[in-house]
């Protein structure tokens, strides 16, 4: 049974995970997880082995194949995805090889078809063909094109060589600064070149133009086994930009199509072993990337991109250039070239290197996903429209912030034109009480000599008058709360004003006794003027004797005819002083 017709019989939903239960013996079961790309359910990477064809002798009969399998004299049986003969066709290679993945490319997901195997053995004939036999690259850029809608696609193509350790621009030749190319991760998660020319292409035949001036420009030398030999690795990339028509959001799938430089031993020529040494260090690379996901993905029930393993990908461009398709988000395609024609202990030796390189990689679990979708168009839209509300409340914050600022430094400038006013008025309270404390001792004085009869009722009515005044600064003093309210802080003010209201309740004390003494120092006045004109023969009148020398509650007189002619006579009535 054939591949084609044993992957007819796979069920047309995987189930979720179906594991590889082969190791890494010689004899790998070939069964895979699945390979139909599944959006994140574990799969395998597909793997097939192409013998090359006998081209000046008689094929070998000692690798005996079958469609899945083949035999390795004094190995054993490897079995793979496919295994084709030397009479296969390029066109049956692309089929099993690589058409599911340009679909799968085609649909949104990233696929990568490497090409591996010793020099001279058909990679870059797998790849290429001829014009006769097209190759995988002219057959799978027809078939995009022959799929893609371009009303809603765009296609760009980039191509590179990595020689030496060096990343080319096959597309941009001339490019004086080689080393500006240099590899850097992409927010999608993938490996990109940076200044690598990537040229917008419309048709199949643009495309395989532009692949066949980059071959003009690959490095290629004669070997012991080619004589035009590929030196270097080169990477063709194809990016299809999809872009959803409503959302305007967009997503870009890469096939990666690598063929890479061969495996050998050592040259006699100096400048091939240097060569040499580059390609086998990084396709040593590759194979030790390859043994870890591979003994990763037996070991766990996770895709190799799932696995917590440390996987060296940076250890060569080419296997940190392809992390992004190893590490197991992407559809993986390897076809291993061998040429069984040559009994060489050598060539045999490769070949069967060849076929345990294979059997690993068929042992990668991978769990390939979509291509993230990035920003789209209304996205954009959004995030600017964002950016724009952000821009203006941060401008608003700032304009609210002068304000506020302003406005305290207005409030305590007032808080202190109003504290300078208040310390003005209580100065002129002060000022006038201190008056009416000197009005109200002379007063008293022109009572208490007895000569203020006849003024009785003008010191009577200039006495209300003061107390009226002093009632008015009272009134205007307990005003605090029509002051403006005050920025945060200690407050001054208010316990200014409180210690004045303590101040002006002693005031009106203080005049209060003042009127009772005065009072009764009237009445003393007015007795004596009776007792004068008794003794003058004047009747005493009978209202005043009402008011015969009782004190006023809370005071108390110290009436001496001694002192009377002092002008202190006011006595406190917290300072009682017993009378005479
Ligand atoms: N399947 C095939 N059918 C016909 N000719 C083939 C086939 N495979 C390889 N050849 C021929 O063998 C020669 C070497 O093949 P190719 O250049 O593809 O090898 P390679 O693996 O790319 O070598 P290198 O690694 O040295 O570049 C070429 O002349 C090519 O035409």
């Amino acid at each position: 049974m054939d591949y084609r017709s044993r992957r007819s019989m796979l069920p047309s939903t995987p189930p979720a995970h179906r594991r590889v239960s082969s190791t890494l013996s010689i004899a790998s079961t070939s069964s895979s997880r699945g390979d139909t790309p599944d959006g994140g359910v574990p799969t395998n990477i597909t793997v097939s082995v192409r013998l090359k064809p006998a081209l000046s002798q008689p094929p070998s009969s000692a690798w005996p194949a079958t469609g899945t399998t083949i035999t390795a004299p004094e190995v054993g049986v490897f079995s793979f995805d496919n295994v084709f003969g030397p009479g296969a066709s390029s066109r049956d290679v692309y089929g099993s090889v690589a058409k599911r993945i340009v679909n799968s490319v085609v649909e949104g997901y990233h696929g990568t078809i490497f090409a591996y195997g010793m020099t001279g053995t058909g990679k870059t004939y797998s790849m290429q063909g001829t014009p006769v036999a097209p190759g995988i690259i002219p057959l799978a850029a027809a078939d995009i094109f022959a799929q893609v809608s371009f009303a809603t696609t765009t296609i760009s193509v980039s191509y590179l060589e990595i020689y030496n350790e060096r990343v080319k621009d096959l597309l941009n030749p001339t490019t004086t600064e080689p080393d500006s190319l240099k590899l850097q991760d992409t927010p999608d998660g993938l490996v990109r070149v940076r200044n690598l020319r990537c040229v917008r292409v419309a048709t199949a035949q643009e495309l395989k133009d532009l692949v066949g001036r980059g071959d003009a420009c690959r490095r290629t030398e004669g070997t012991e086994y080619n004589s035009v030999s590929s030196r270097s690795h080169a990477v063709l990339q194809i990016f299809l930009e999809k872009c959803d028509p409503l959302s305007r959001a967009t997503a870009t799938s890469v096939l990666s199509l690598c063929d890479l430089a061969g495996s050998e031993r050592a040259a006699a020529d100096t400048e091939r072993r240097k060569e040499g040494a580059y390609i086998n260090r990084s396709l040593l690379a590759l194979g030790t990337i390859i043994a870890r996901l591979s003994s990763a993905s037996a070991s766990s029930s996770s895709s190799a991109a799932d696995s917590h393993e440390h996987i060296p990908y940076r250890d060569s461009k080419l296997t940190r250039l392809l992390q992004h398709s190893l590490s197991g988000r992407a559809l993986v395609s390897v076809l291993c070239t061998i040429d069984t024609n040559n009994p060489s202990r050598q060539a045999v030796a490769e070949t069967v290197n060849t076929l345990r390189f294979a059997a690993r990689a068929k042992n990668v679990a991978i769990a390939p996903a979509r291509a993230t979708t990035t920003t789209s168009a209304a996205a954009t839209a959004a995030v600017e429209s964002l950016r724009l509300d952000l821009e203006r409340e941060r401008a608003e914050t700032e304009v609210l912030k002068v304000e506020l600022a302003e406005f305290r430094r207005e409030a305590y400038e007032t808080r202190a034109r109003d504290e300078e006013k208040y310390d003005r008025e209580k100065r002129e309270l002060e000022l006038q009480r201190d008056a009416l404390k000197d009005r109200v001792s002379h007063l008293t004085r022109l009572i208490l000599g007895g000569g203020a009869i006849s003024s009785d009722k003008r010191d009577r009515a200039e006495l209300d008058r003061y107390k009226a005044r002093v009632e008015e600064l009272e009134r205007k003093l307990a005003e605090p709360s029509s002051m403006p309210s005050l920025p945060p802080g200690p407050d001054l003010v208010l316990e200014k004003l409180k210690a004045a209201e303590a101040e002006i309740r002693e005031l009106k004390e203080y005049l209060a006794d003042k009127d009772r003494m005065i009072t009764t120092l009237k009445r003393v006045s007015t007795l004596t003027t009776r007792k004068t004109g008794l003794k003058d023969g004047t009747p005493p009148q009978a209202a005043d004797t009402e008011h015969a020398l009782r004190p006023l509650d809370g005071s108390v007189m110290n009436i001496n005819a001694d002192t009377a002619g002092e002008p202190d006579v006011l006595v406190n009535p917290k300072v009682r002083r017993s009378a005479k």
